[in-house]
């Protein structure tokens, strides 16, 4: 088994005014998250999110961070939450077995010790997205079946963003310390996601764009001050980081859709501040 622990630093607005598309790409991307029989794991600075993807193929897999984290285990001050985007698979938490089909999450509470990843065929393997923030208690473990997130439809054909939110990890169904987590599928036809852009200084997010409609498929994910913007242009199953001062939005050339994942100072969904057009440069 093979494991990456990649680190992303935190930076002032004022930074990426300097920085060229490579640079850009280096400090914001994570540009390969699903690899066979693979962890491969980003920390960032900003509020210390972990986020990746576990893709066991033959073998059973287990995130193992204890001295880089300075603690005896990897969740015993964190939370982790779970999307499978590939086929059905199992995840093994302190000794019992969850299912885990396509589509369904999992949330797992403070403390638990072991969280195997299994795929029940190597054929057709699952891919685990995970996202891991800071905790200081324990809430229950949680299984979350497509069926039950928190559909939301959002935006219309005109302006090219008909897409439905569904919230896996919402404060309104369930009890976490910070993580809030989901993903948003757009329609054929439509491309723009989350516009108009909004901030949210209060809290930072991750996305993990995936089910590009074709290999050439790319989604353009904007970022920065609302005056200061600037694009990483992204290919199937790659993430970015975006702090909380940044806006984000992204548009692109199909349909697609992506898991989205926030943590910090509340976990209040709508608390978002909508940019005026008018002021996007
Ligand atoms: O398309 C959207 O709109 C979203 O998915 C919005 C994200 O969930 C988000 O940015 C929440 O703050
Ligand atoms: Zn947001």
């Amino acid at each position: 088994m093979k494991f990456t622990f990649d680190t992303r630093y935190a930076h002032s607005p004022k930074d990426i005014q300097h920085l060229d598309t490579t640079e850009l790409r280096e400090e914001f991307l994570m540009p390969d998250i699903f690899e066979p029989d693979e962890i491969r794991l980003t920390y960032t600075y900003n509020d210390r999110m972990i986020f990746g993807g576990v893709t066991p193929i033959d073998e059973l897999l287990e995130i193992v961070l204890d001295k880089a984290l300075g603690v005896d285990f990897f969740l015993q001050r964190r939370e982790l939450g779970i999307i499978n985007i590939g086929g059905a698979g199992k995840l093994t938490i302190d000794g019992e077995t969850q299912p885990m089909a396509p589509k369904d999450g999992y949330y797992v509470g403070m403390g638990v010790q072991h969280v195997v990843f299994s795929s029940d065929n190597p054929k057709t393997p699952a891919k685990f997205y995970v996202v891991s923030t800071p905790a200081h208690r324990n809430y229950p473990n949680k299984h979350l079946p497509f069926a039950n997130a928190l559909a939301k439809p959002m935006g219309d054909q005109t302006h090219m963003n008909k897409r439905t939110i569904y919230k896996y990890i919402d404060a309104s169904q369930m009890d976490t310390c910070q993580l809030q987590m989901g993903y948003t599928v757009l329609e054929p036809g439509s491309s723009w996601n989350t516009m108009p852009a909004h901030t949210h200084a209060r809290r930072m997010e991750t996305y993990m764009y995936f089910d590009f409609a074709d290999p050439d498929t790319r989604v353009f994910h904007y970022l920065g001050k609302p005056d200061e913007t600037r694009h990483i242009a992204l290919s199937n199953e790659q993430a970015v980081v975006n702090p909380s001062w940044s806006i984000h939005c992204g548009v692109g050339t199909t349909n697609y859709s992506f898991i989205w994942a926030m943590c910090g100072e509340n976990q209040t969904y709508d608390d978002m501040d909508q940019i005026p057009m008018s002021e996007l440069r």
